[in-house]
């Protein structure tokens, strides 16, 4: 899709990781960290495919296998947050071309969210350290919603913020659970081939590697 047809679209949604940064190295690295040290079973393929882009109550709770409490889930998930943010921060970074995307976006008067199962702590991090706060009008984070994705509350939530119906918004996103929440919300997707690549995905999606794919005019 190229920069006209996507502008045809009155709310943005972002997901954030592996959509504003490229980062699921990093939280692979910080899951096996934070496993080993509770010894708990830990495979980078299993993890993948069973956690990206899930809450850190679906993933802890998957992980220890039981029930946990909003306290223990917060107190837990922050633990492993730590670990990530720590080793993340020196190489953090925007996708490529997501910067000028943003500012066409604001010129046309687009409406924008960043929508991720992540706690607030992260998406604070990454807004500061890739400096994109003043593009975004809605934040939507794990914590404000029951179930995550792939269910669509979280897109629904950040639509309903921004005042706009769901057939109105795209959604960018990596995750196989994110692109399904996004469909299960009415949604139209744009899948970014990070921690995912292209072949990986379904060929029905549109699948950009990243927002410099929006610089084309045709
Ligand atoms: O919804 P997003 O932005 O892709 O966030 C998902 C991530 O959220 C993080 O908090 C989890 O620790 C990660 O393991 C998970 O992949």
């Amino acid at each position: 899709m190229n920069i006209t047809n996507i502008l045809k679209f009155e709310g943005f949604i972002f997901d954030m990781d592996g959509v504003i940064v490229d980062n699921y190295l990093f939280h692979i690295e910080a899951w096996g960290k934070f496993c080993e040290k509770y010894g708990l079973k830990y495979s980078k393929e299993d993890f993948a495919a069973r956690y990206f882009g899930k809450t850190n109550a679906d993933i802890l709770q998957g992980l220890f296998q039981k029930e946990m409490s909003k306290s223990e889930i917060k107190n837990l998930g922050e633990e492993k947050e730590a670990i990530y943010r720590k080793i993340y921060e020196p190489s953090i970074k925007p996708l490529p071309g997501l910067k000028p995307f943003l500012t066409r976006l604001k010129e046309e008067d687009k409406k924008i969210a960043v929508a991720s199962s992540a706690p607030q702590s992260n998406i604070d991090f990454v807004v500061k350290h890739t400096g994109i706060k003043q593009y975004i009008d809605v934040m939507v984070n794990g914590d404000m919603v029951t179930k995550g994705k792939p269910n669509p509350d979280i897109f629904l939530m950040a639509s309903s913020m921004l005042g706009i119906e769901p057939h109105k918004c795209v959604v960018f996103e990596d995750s196989f659970s994110g692109i399904q929440a996004a469909l299960n919300a009415g949604m139209h997707v744009v899948a970014v081939a990070t921690t995912h690549k292209i072949n990986e995905h379904d060929k029905k999606l549109e699948i950009i590697k990243d927002f410099n794919s929006f610089k084309k005019t045709s």
